[in-house]
């Protein structure tokens, strides 16, 4: 694997690895405010239910009707339907001097109630209770369990309005029945989820145990903890998947780029290295290099293997008459003309200002006696045309074949040698070494 796969490995290790604590912390947090937000929810209602249960029993009015008077029809209408219907209450009980007497109303929901089991499930406990505090309205709250369903009950004695003091011998309790409808109320107005009252006594994460005045536990109110990861995950998941993409794709063009940028310049280098910057055949140094690894070569295999060296004639007067540009743009229509006549495997090298040398494999002097005839024959033809003048070239060659030569300068030393006899004997001319 390269070193980048091992970076974007290792970055998305770090990726993963940070939004899963990032997530776990999230929904640890999220737990632990809906828990709160439960116990909040229990408490408010509470409150609300005592302030109700404040107000009723501060009323003389109500004392006087239901303790003294014993008026069935203002308990029926006032502690009944009124105060149930609009306050969301289940039942109201009013007690009297000890459980001498009792005025039970209750709505539909809670027609299977009565007065004996109410007191022996809890309510004789809360008053109790509401007796040894020493607060002005002695209010007590708690959860009992009547006729198999579990009930919210806030009780208290009435107080006398003008003294502000608890009226003894009388005590007043409203119960609020914790059924389908009181928890929905719950989950709505708290944003709680799936909220479950469950009588069985189970200790478990995100639920809290319901206690009788007494404290026993009666009954879990459990709800479901709100996650979260879950609904940001699937954002989250198509971002970094995103993101990679992106990455990659960037990654890889600036890489590609990189090699291609990489490539043209190694093939720059190497071009500069061996061709001849003027005419851009093989410069000396690389065909000295190729022509000496093809001699040895041919030198071990016993093949045939020529090496002609050309020279323009009197190049010098081309450079005096015409001037250097013109010689210039000569050397570069006669290295034009060679190439037609070489093949893909000869070698075609510059090797001095106006002297050329060709090797030619697998050929015999013979041959490349015709192919330097051929070039100096189409030197001679195609003269060069520059600046309104036509400027004949001719050349000379020299042809040196492989024999017993120890180096292949020696073998381009003889077809020098020839040249230098082709040059004496006239110029235009090709010559071999004997
Ligand atoms: N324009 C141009 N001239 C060059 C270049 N390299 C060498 N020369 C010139 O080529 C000429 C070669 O002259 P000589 O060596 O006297 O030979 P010659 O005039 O060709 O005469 P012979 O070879 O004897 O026929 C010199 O004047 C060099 O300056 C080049 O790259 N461009």
């Amino acid at each position: 694997m390269s070193i980048i796969s091992w970076l974007f490995l290792t970055m998305a290790i770090a990726v993963v690895g940070s939004l899963y604590y990032f997530l776990r912390s999230l929904d640890s947090l999220a737990a632990t405010e809906i828990s709160q937000r439960m116990n909040l929810a229990l408490k408010i209602e509470n409150q609300h239910r005592q302030e109700l249960l404040e107000e009723y029993s501060y009323w003389d009015e109500a004392y006087e009707k239901i303790v003294v008077e014993h008026d069935a029809q203002w308990i029926e209408n006032n502690s009944g339907d009124y105060l149930l219907d609009n306050n969301g209450f289940d039942f109201s009980i009013a007690v009297e001097q000890g459980e001498k007497a009792a005025y039970l109303t209750k709505n539909e929901d809670a027609q299977r109630l009565n007065f004996d089991e109410i007191m022996d499930q809890g309510l004789a406990e809360l008053m109790s209770m509401s007796g040894t505090l020493s607060t002005d309205t002695q209010t007590v709250s708690g959860y009992l369990l009547l006729d198999e369903s579990l009930y919210f009950v806030v009780g208290g004695p009435f107080i006398d309005e003008g003294t502000g003091t608890p009226r003894a011998g009388s005590y007043l309790a409203l119960g609020t029945r914790m059924d389908y409808e009181y928890q929905n109320m719950l989950a709505t107005n708290y944003q709680l989820f799936e909220l479950k009252l469950d009588l069985s006594i189970k200790n478990q994460a995100n639920s809290m145990t319901l206690r009788s005045p007494m404290g026993n536990q009666i009954g879990t109110f459990s709800w479901k903890p709100y996650s979260p990861s879950r609904n940001i995950i699937p954002a989250i998941t198509l971002v970094i998947i995103a993101f990679f993409l992106v990455t990659t794709l960037v990654t890889r063009h600036i890489l590609q780029k990189e090699q291609a940028n990489r490539a043209t310049y190694e093939n720059k280098l190497y071009f500069e290295a061996t061709r001849d910057s003027l005419t851009k055949i093989n410069n000396r140094r690389y065909f000295m290099e190729i022509g000496y690894k093809e001699f040895h070569l041919y030198k071990l295999l016993e093949r045939l293997f020529t090496v002609v060296v050309l020279d323009i004639d009197h190049f010098k007067e081309i450079n005096d008459n015409y001037g250097h540009r013109v010689g210039d743009k000569a050397l570069v229509h006669f290295t034009k003309l060679c190439c037609q006549e070489l093949r893909e495997s000869d070698i075609f090298g510059r090797i001095g200002g106006e002297e050329f040398a060709i090797v030619l494999p697998n050929t015999s002097i013979k041959t490349a006696a015709e192919v330097a005839n051929r070039i100096r024959t189409l030197v001679i033809e195609n003269p060069l045309h520059v600046d309104n003048n036509t400027i004949q070239i001719t050349v000379s060659a020299g042809i040196a074949a492989l024999n017993k030569q120890a180096h292949f300068e020696v073998l381009l030393d003889q077809a020098d040698k020839a040249l230098y006899q082709a040059k004496g004997s006239g110029r235009n001319r090709v010559m071999l070494y004997n």
